[in-house]
C-alpha cells in the first residue's frame, strides 16, 4: 500500500478532529478525502505528512511509518497545503528553486515531472508569487510540491477558490501525473471533483461515512431522486418541508432535489399539493442521484 490508516484518532483539547479512521490507498491511485469544512481533512493530511503526531493508531506513506520514519517519509512525499505554501516574497522562479534545493536537486534534474505544468507559469518566472492570480499560484504550488520527484502527493483543496476553467485543467495535471505513477491523496469540497477519483472517502466530523468509487457510491442511494423546480425556490422549499411524505429535500442549483417516502409516490399528487400551496410554473422530474445527494444521506 501507499498510505495505510489503521484506527488512527486525533483530538485538539476536548475536539476529536479525527476518530478511529482506517484506510488504505494503493500505489497508482488517485483517492479524494470528501468532507465539508472541519470534517478533519487537513488533520489527516497533516498526520500523513509528518507534521501533526496522531493520539492512537498507526499510519505508514511509501513503506514508512509517520511516527518512527518521518524523516524517509518527508523525503518521498509532496504535500501542497490548503493556504499557500509560497513565499509571497521571491519570484517563482526563486520560489521553485528553494524547494529543490531543500530537496538537495535541481529544477533541471526532474524538469520533466513538471513540465506540462512550468511551460504555462514560464513567461511569468520573474514575477512574484504573491502577485499571480489564484490559478498560477496554484501551478506554482504543484510545481514546488513535485520538484524531489514524490512517490505520493498530498494536495489539501488544491483547487478551493480557482476558477472552473483552470479547475478543469488541474484535474486534467493530475490524471497525468497518475499516468506517471505518482499515488495521490486529494481533498475537495466539489462533489463534481470527487466523481474524477478512482475512490472515495466521505468524511464528517473525523468520521468516515463511506469509502468506495464514486461509481459505486451513487449506486448505493436508496431513493428516487426528484428535480423539483417552481416560481418561488423559498417557498417551494417550505411547502416541500411540510409535506407530510417528505424523505428528504434541499437545493440544488435552479431545483431541489426530493425524495419521497412511499414506495408509491405520484407526480401528480405532489404536484396539486404544491399548486394548492399556491406556487406555479411547477416541473417536476425523476433525476439521477449525485455524491452530494449520497452524501447528505449517509450524513443524515
Ligand atoms: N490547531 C487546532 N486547535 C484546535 N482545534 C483545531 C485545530 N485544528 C483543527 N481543529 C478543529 O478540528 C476539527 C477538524 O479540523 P480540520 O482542519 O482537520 O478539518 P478540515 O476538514 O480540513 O476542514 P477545513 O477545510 O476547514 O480545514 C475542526 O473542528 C477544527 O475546528
Amino acid at each position: 500500500m501507499s498510505i495505510s490508516l489503521s484506527n488512527i484518532s486525533k483530538s485538539y483539547k476536548k475536539v476529536k478532529a479525527v476518530q478511529d479512521i482506517s484506510f488504505d490507498v494503493e500505489p497508482g491511485e488517485l483517492f479524494g478525502l470528501i468532507g465539508p469544512d472541519g470534517a478533519g481533512k487537513t488533520t489527516i493530511f497533516r498526520i500523513l505528512t509528518t507534521l501533526l503526531i496522531p493520539d492512537e493508531g498507526t499510519a505508514t506513506v511509501a513503506g514508512f511509518d509517520v511516527v518512527e520514519d518521518y524523516k524517509a517519509i518527508r523525503n518521498a512525499v509532496g504535500y501542497m497545503p490548503g493556504r499557500f505554501s509560497l513565499y509571497q516574497d521571491l519570484t517563482v522562479e526563486e520560489n521553485l528553486t528553494f524547494f529543490a534545493t531543500i530537496f538537495g536537486t535541481t529544477i533541471e534534474e526532474n524538469y520533466d515531472l513538471i513540465e506540462d505544468i512550468y511551460v504555462q507559469i514560464e513567461p511569468f518566472k520573474d514575477r512574484r508569487a504573491g502577485k499571480l492570480s489564484g490559478g498560477m499560484k496554484q501551478k506554482l504550488a504543484l510545481c514546488c510540491a513535485l520538484i524531489h520527484k514524490p512517490k505520493v502527493l498530498f494536495l489539501d483543496e488544491p483547487t478551493t477558490g480557482v476558477d472552473p476553467v483552470s479547475r478543469k485543467e488541474f484535474w486534467e495535471m493530475l490524471k497525468r501525473l497518475q499516468k506517471k505513477g505518482i499515488t495521490i491523496l486529494v481533498s475537495t469540497p466539489y462533489m463534481d471533483e470527487a466523481a474524477l477519483c478512482d475512490r472515495i472517502a466521505l468524511i464528517q466530523d473525523g468520521e468516515i461515512l463511506d469509502i468506495d468509487t464514486p461509481k459505486a457510491i451513487v449506486s448505493k442511494f436508496p431513493k428516487t431522486i426528484y428535480n423539483v423546480g417552481a416560481n418561488n425556490m423559498y417557498k417551494l422549499i417550505q411547502a416541500l418541508q411540510s409535506y407530510k411524505h417528505l424523505y428528504s429535500v434541499f437545493p440544488f442549483g435552479e431545483f431541489v432535489h426530493y425524495t419521497d417516502k412511499r414506495d408509491s409516490f405520484q407526480i401528480a399528487d405532489l404536484k396539486s399539493y404544491l399548486q394548492n400551496k399556491g406556487l406555479a410554473n411547477i416541473s417536476i422530474e425523476a433525476a439521477q442521484p449525485n455524491i452530494e445527494d449520497a452524501f447528505m444521506e449517509l450524513a443524515k
